[in-house]
C-alpha cells in the first residue's frame, strides 16, 4: 500500500476486532479517505482454529487469546475467573460462539431514557439488516424450523448468517424440548431475530453454510477490502496511548482537548506515533478501551492518580459501569468431546428466552413489589461499588428502567441453551455491575464483573435453573437423550434436592459458575452525568476526534448475543463519521 511507511492517516482505528473491521471496510470506501487499522495481533483467515465452527473455542488460551482473568470476584467465593478475547484481526469473532441473536425491541426502546435521543428498534433495524447475510434456509432445514421474517432481515450484508446443515429440532431433541418447554406454557418464536427473543426458537450462527465456516469480522468486513490501497492494518502493533493536545494560540481562550495521535509498539517493539487528521476511533474492547482512555489521561482522577497518570479529562464514567453475564449449567452427561459438541450445536441451535412471569409465575407481584423495594438500596451499593462514579440519584433511575423492561414489558430476563451434556442458563438483564481499568500492565485490565453482587439476580437464576431442571427431567427430554444420560451429573439431587433452599442453590452457583462472556459498558453511551462516556454519535465527552465504537459503548446488558448489536452500532457510527466529515451525505440526524 502506498500508505506503508506513512505516519498520518485521515482515520486512526485501535482495535481491528468486530466493530474495528467494520469501521475500516467502510470508512476506507472512499478512496481520498487514508485509513490506519492498529491491531495487537495477526490475520488469521486460514488458520482452522478460527475457521472452525466449533463454539467451545479450538483458539481459547492460544496467542490468539488474550486470556484474560478477573480480579477475584467476593460474591463468588473469591474465584478468579478466565476471560477470553480475541487478539488478531477479527477479534472476539474470531473465537466466540457465533450465535446472531439480537436484542429485544423493547430494550433499545428504553435507551432513550439514558440519554441517547432517537435510538429505538425501528431506528437501528436498517443497520441490522446492512449487515446480515441472511443464508435461505432449505427446504429440509425450514422442515426443522428454521423460519424468519423477512422483513426484519438483510440478505446482501457482509455477515452471513444461516442454520446449520443438519438441523433436526423437528425431529429428536430439539423437538423434546419443545414439547416439555410448550408444556410449561413456554411458545414458540418463529423468529427470535425479529425484536422479540421470548419463547423457544432456533438461533441462526454467523457462519458460511456452503463452506461451514465461521463468518467472523475479518471475512465478513476485512478481507474483501483488504487491499485498498488507502486501507493500512498494523498488525502485531499494540497501541499504548492517545496524544491529547489543548495548545492555544497566544492569549487565545482555553480549548478543549482534541485526540491528535496515537503510540503504537511496532513488531519490533519500536515506538511510533502515529498522526490523525481527522479522528481516532478506539475500538479495542470492553476490556481494553478504558485502558486507553485511562493511559491517556481520561477518566475518574482517583483512578488516574492510582496509576500516577495526570488527569486532563475528567470522566468518572470510564470503566465505571461494566455489566456481564453468568451461566450455570445441569450435566447429565460428561461423556463428550469437541466434535460432539460442535455437531450438537449444529443440529440442535435450541433458545430458550423466558421472562419474569415465567419465572415466578403466581408470586410475580409479591417478588416485583420486593424489587421496587430493594431498589434504593441497590442504588446504593452500585453507586458506592463504582466510589461515586455513578451517582445513587442515576443508579436508581438505571433500576428502575431495567426493572421496568423486567415486570412490566415482559422482556426476557434469563435464556437457556442446550446440547448432549445438558443445558445451560444465565440471567440475561442482570441488575450486578462491574467495573473493568487499566492496571500498571495495560494488557492485563483489572476486570471485575463483580457476579452475584445482588440478591435479584440470585433469585432469577434460582428460578431458571429450576426450570431447566424441570425441562431436562421431562420424559421426552430423557427419552432424547438416551439411557447412558438419564443421571443428573451436575449439580446432582444429592447436593442440590429438588426442595434445595435458595442457600443450598447460592452455594453451587458460587462453586460452579461460568461467564457467558457478553461483557459490555465500560465507556457506556450515557448522559454524562449518569456515567455516559460517549454521546449518541460515539463522541467522547469533553475530546475532540476521539469516538469509541465497540461492545464498551452498549449502555446496558442486552438480551441475546452482542455481536449482531455491534455490527448494527458499527455501520450507524460509520456513517455519523463520514457525515461529520462532509462525506456520506447527511447521515441521519440523530
Ligand atoms: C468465548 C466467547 C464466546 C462468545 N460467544 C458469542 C456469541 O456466540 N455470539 C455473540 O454475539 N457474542 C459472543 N461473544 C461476545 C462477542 O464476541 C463480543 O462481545 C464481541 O466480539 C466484542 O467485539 P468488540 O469489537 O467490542 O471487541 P473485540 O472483537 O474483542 O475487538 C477488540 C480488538 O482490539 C484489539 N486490541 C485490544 N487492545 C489493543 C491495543 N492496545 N492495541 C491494538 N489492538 C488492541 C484486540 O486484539 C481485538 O482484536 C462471545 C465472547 C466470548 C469471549
Amino acid at each position: 500500500s502506498p500508505l506503508i511507511g506513512s505516519v498520518q492517516y485521515d482515520y486512526i482505528i485501535v482495535g481491528g476486532g468486530t466493530a474495528g473491521c467494520v469501521l475500516a471496510n467502510r470508512l476506507s470506501a472512499d478512496p481520498s479517505i487514508s485509513v490506519a487499522l492498529i491491531e495487537a495481533g495477526p490475520t488469521v483467515f486460514n488458520d482452522s482454529r478460527v475457521l472452525s465452527i466449533s463454539p467451545s473455542g479450538p483458539a481459547w488460551g492460544t496467542e490468539l487469546d488474550w486470556n484474560y482473568t478477573t480480579i477475584p470476584q467476593i460474591h463468588v467465593n473469591n474465584a478468579v475467573l478466565t476471560y477470553h478475547a480475541g487478539r488478531d484481526i477479527g477479534g472476539t469473532s474470531t473465537i466466540n460462539g457465533m450465535v446472531y441473536l439480537r436484542p429485544t425491541a423493547e430494550e433499545l426502546d428504553s435507551w432513550p431514557v439514558l440519554g441517547n435521543h432517537g435510538y429505538s428498534w425501528d431506528s437501528l433495524l436498517p443497520y441490522f439488516k446492512k449487515s446480515e447475510h441472511l443464508q435461505l434456509p432449505t427446504e429440509p432445514r425450514s422442515l426443522s424450523e428454521a423460519s424468519y421474517e423477512a422483513a426484519f432481515h438483510g440478505f446482501a450484508g457482509p455477515v452471513k448468517v444461516g442454520w446449520g446443515n443438519d438441523l433436526d429440532p423437528a425431529a429428536g431433541f430439539g423437538q423434546a424440548l419443545n414439547t416439555s418447554f410448550q408444556a410449561l406454557g413456554v411458545g414458540w418464536n418463529v423468529d427470535p431475530n425479529s425484536g422479540n427473543t421470548t419463547g423457544i426458537g432456533l438461533f441462526p450462527i454467523e457462519k458460511d453454510t456452503v463452506l461451514q465456516i465461521r463468518q467472523d469480522s475479518a471475512r465478513s468486513y476485512y478481507l474483501p477490502v483488504m487491499d485498498r490501497p488507502n486501507l493500512h492494518a498494523f498488525t502485531n502493533t499494540t497501541a499504548l496511548n492517545i496524544d491529547l493536545d489543548n495548545s492555544k494560540a497566544h492569549h487565545g481562550p482555553k480549548r478543549p482537548f482534541r485526540a491528535k495521535a496515537v503510540n503504537v509498539s511496532l513488531p519490533s517493539g519500536k515506538k511510533q506515533t502515529l498522526y490523525s487528521k481527522q479522528e481516532i476511533i478506539l475500538s479495542a474492547g470492553t476490556y481494553r478501551t478504558p485502558g486507553l482512555l485511562e493511559q491517556s489521561g481520561i477518566g475518574n482522577p482517583s483512578v488516574l492518580r492510582n496509576l500516577s497518570i495526570t488527569p486532563k479529562v475528567i470522566l468518572p464514567g470510564v470503566g465505571a459501569h461494566v455489566q456481564d453475564q453468568w451461566l450455570v449449567g445441569i450435566i447429565y452427561n460428561t461423556n463428550i468431546t469437541i466434535d460432539s459438541v460442535t455437531a450438537g450445536y449444529n443440529s440442535n441451535p435450541v433458545t430458550v428466552a423466558l421472562t419474569a412471569a415465567d419465572l415466578f409465575g403466581d408470586d410475580l407481584e409479591a417478588t416485583a413489589a420486593q424489587l421496587y423495594r430493594d431498589i434504593p438500596s441497590y442504588a446504593r451499593t452500585l453507586s458506592e461499588a463504582s466510589n461515586g462514579a455513578i451517582s445513587v440519584q442515576a443508579q436508581e433511575q438505571i433500576l428502575r428502567l431495567r426493572a421496568r423492561l423486567i415486570l412490566k414489558d415482559n422482556v426476557g430476563t434469563g435464556s437457556c441453551s442446550f446440547g448432549n451434556y445438558g443445558g445451560n442458563c444465565w440471567v440475561t438483564l442482570p441488575l450486578s455491575t462491574g467495573n473493568v481499568h487499566s492496571s500498571s500492565d495495560p494488557s492485563n485490565p483489572r476486570i471485575n464483573p463483580n457476579f452475584m453482587q445482588l440478591p435479584w439476580d440470585i433469585l432469577v437464576t434460582q428460578r431458571l435453573i429450576s426450570t431447566l431442571r424441570k425441562v431436562l427431567s421431562s420424559p421426552p427430554v430423557q427419552l432424547a437423550l438416551g439411557p447412558s444420560a438419564n443421571v443428573e451429573l451436575s449439580p446432582g439431587l444429592a447436593n442440590v434436592p429438588l426442595n434445595a433452599t435458595l442457600s443450598q442453590w447460592t452455594s453451587f452457583f458460587q462453586a460452579a459458575l461460568a461467564p457467558v462472556w457478553h461483557a459490555v459498558g465500560s465507556a457506556g453511551m450515557r448522559r454524562r452525568d449518569w456515567g455516559g462516556v460517549v454521546d449518541t454519535k460515539f463522541r467522547v465527552y469533553g475530546v475532540q476526534g476521539l469516538r469509541i465504537v465497540d461492545a464498551s459503548v452498549i449502555p446496558v446488558e442486552v438480551n441475546g448475543n452482542p455481536t449482531s448489536l455491534i455490527y448494527a452500532l458499527a455501520e450507524k457510527a460509520a456513517e455519523d463519521i463520514l457525515a461529520d466529515c462532509g462525506r456520506g451525505g447527511k447521515g441521519k440526524g440523530w
